[in-house]
């Protein structure tokens, strides 16, 4: 018979807070449209509770909040609000769609953070408990946060836990919002606050670690050996600063190393690879190559000794099974001779479920590639599926030709439809892209600025495709484009037109502009 009590106390829940913790990461804007599709995903692959923004914030995000609790199937879906009762009205109005929603109201506890509120000691436990009870009213499932806990007095924290909790909190989350604290520290501040506040036995306390030192996943884990029995993370780590707890480490941390971290997620970790590959492409930040469990090296082999260990027996230098993260293995290869069924069956390993209709048009499109590219790989094929773009869009790239090399300047001749209408242009410029660039803003004069350019590789060789990141802004607001060729200038300038697209189409995100400091002064 399962023993009840420890299988209870083994299992740790998986709060996800890349839609809003890892959308404040500057830059990292994702449209409605992409909230929509990973929040479905990590309902899919088990997530426990998704913390899908901060609906306050803008008209934006209690939009996507709302439609992210009316789709919800499994997962439990939390907005996030400070310490007065119009964000927490507000959230309670996205949150209350979903089949189970969680309000989170947090406050900064810290010394620091009470100067910056201008509250003392009293005045902020009158504060959480005012709207603690408040959110409960709306509530039965309620997270409170004393933000900056791992930099407040103990005597102190445990007095607005205590509070927090006779409120009717359900879950207490302990932060540490910058990244400050050290395992052996981020245990015991578990376990004091376990053994000292009254009531503390009947919530569930959450972990929520920043990286800004390195840390964020060891001290996770030491708070949940600890007692904490929720993580809180993000796919890829992406956060503020150097970001938050990397959601694939914990989970596979616990699973590889059941031996000595014995509990129990509800992941489906095959679905890992895909979510990371999704959530990299829509927020334009690329997942650096050595990067723990994701990154493109964390299961290649390039040394003798290393490859000879591995053909003998895989164990001797890999500690996961690659399909244990969704990445498979590669028996189909794909190339100009493929057809449409092997297509299909590849996109699936890859975690791309096609319709017919999509089938067909990534088909045309795998061909081209295929006919310019002696083999196709795996990050070809999702590089072509961020490239996928709907028919009805105002501007499209039909022609384009540029010249470019030691006799300047650059010149680019450009045919784009705008709204239906073909038009062509000859522009100039320091360099083939911004010549580019020149010719499509004659072609549609608008005064966005272009915050971010950027361009990767997506594999080895002169004929591999580049990704193409851009960024742009107007009036606050920021708009995003990717696409991917094998000629890097072409994918300029149709990410270029994908973020101008989705400008025309309104789909952008208000721009909290990121403020930067500087040790430099
Ligand atoms: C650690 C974290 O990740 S916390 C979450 C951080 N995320 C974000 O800030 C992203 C979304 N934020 C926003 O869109 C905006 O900051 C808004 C809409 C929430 C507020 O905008 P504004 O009203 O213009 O306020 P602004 O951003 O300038 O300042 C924040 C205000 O909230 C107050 N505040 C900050 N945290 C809290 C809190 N937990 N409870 C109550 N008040 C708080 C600040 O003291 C400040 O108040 P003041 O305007 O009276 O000085
Ligand atoms: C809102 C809180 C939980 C937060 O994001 C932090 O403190 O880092």
């Amino acid at each position: 018979m399962t023993d009840i009590t420890t299988a209870q106390q083994d299992r740790v829940q998986i709060f996800d807070t890349t839609l809003r913790d890892g959308e404040q990461s500057p830059g990292a804007t994702m449209s409605h449209d992409e909230k929509m599709e990973i929040a479905g995903l990590l309902d899919e692959m088990g997530v426990d509770i998704i913390e899908a923004g901060f609906p306050i914030a803008s008209e934006g995000d209690f939009a996507a909040v709302s439609d992210i609790a009316k789709n919800a199937k499994n997962s439990v879906i939390c907005g996030l609000a400070r310490a007065n009762f119009a964000d927490i009205d507000r959230a309670w109005e996205a949150v209350k769609h979903a089949p189970r929603g969680r309000i989170h109201t947090f406050i900064g506890t810290s010394p620091l953070h009470r100067d910056i509120t201008a509250l003392d000691q009293d005045g902020m436990v009158e504060k959480i408990a005012a709207t603690v009870s408040h959110a409960r009213n709306l509530c039965d499932d309620v997270q409170w946060s004393p933000m900056d806990a791992t930099r407040t007095e103990h005597d102190y924290l445990c007095r607005v836990v205590e509070t927090a909790i006779k409120c009717g909190a359900t879950t207490i989350n302990i932060p540490d919002t910058v990244g400050y604290t050290a395992p052996r520290e981020s245990a015991d501040l578990i376990r004091m606050l376990l053994e000292r506040v009254p009531g503390a036995e009947k919530i569930t306390f959450a972990t929520h670690c920043h990286n800004d030192l390195g840390m964020a996943t060891a001290n996770a884990l030491a708070a949940v050996e600890a007692g904490a029995r929720q993580i809180e993370c993000t796919i890829n780590g992406l956060g503020e600063r150097a970001g938050n707890t990397a959601l694939e480490e914990v989970v596979m941390a616990m699973r590889v190393r059941n031996d000595i971290m014995p509990y129990r997620t509800g992941i489906d970790t095959t679905k890992i690879m895909h979510l990371s590959r999704r959530v990299s492409q829509v927020s334009g930040f690329a997942v650096q190559y050595n990067k723990a469990v994701v990154g493109k090296n964390a299961f290649l082999h390039e040394s003798g000794i290393h490859q000879d260990g591995v053909l003998k027996n895989v164990q001797t230098f890999e500690i996961m099974r690659p399909e244990d993260i969704g990445l498979t293995a590669k028996n189909i290869a794909m190339g100009k001779h493929s057809g449409r069924a092997a297509l299909r069956a590849k996109m699936a390993e890859l975690g791309y479920d096609l319709g017919d209709n999509q089938l067909k048009d990534v088909f045309v499109r795998f061909k081209a590639l295929a006919d310019r590219k002696k083999e196709v790989y795996d990050d070809d094929l999702v590089a072509l599926m961020a490239d996928s773009s709907a028919g009805d869009e105002h501007l499209k790239v039909q022609k384009l030709r540029v010249v470019c090399g030691t006799e300047g300047p650059q010149e680019a001749e450009l045919t784009m439809a705008v709204g239906g209408e073909e038009k062509s242009i000859d522009a100039t410029g320091d360099g083939p892209v911004d010549a580019c660039f020149n010719a499509v803003k004659m072609l549609y004069p608008h005064s966005a600025k272009l915050d971010l350019y950027q361009v990767s590789a997506v594999t080895e060789g002169t004929d591999a495709q580049a990704t193409v990141s851009v960024r742009i802004s107007r009036d606050g607001t920021v708009y995003t484009g990717q696409s991917a060729d094998t000629d890097t200038v072409l994918a300029s300038v149709k990410a270029y037109v994908n973020a101008l697209n989705r400008m025309h189409a309104g789909q952008g995100r208000a721009n909290n502009s990121a403020l930067q400091t500087s040790a430099a002064g």
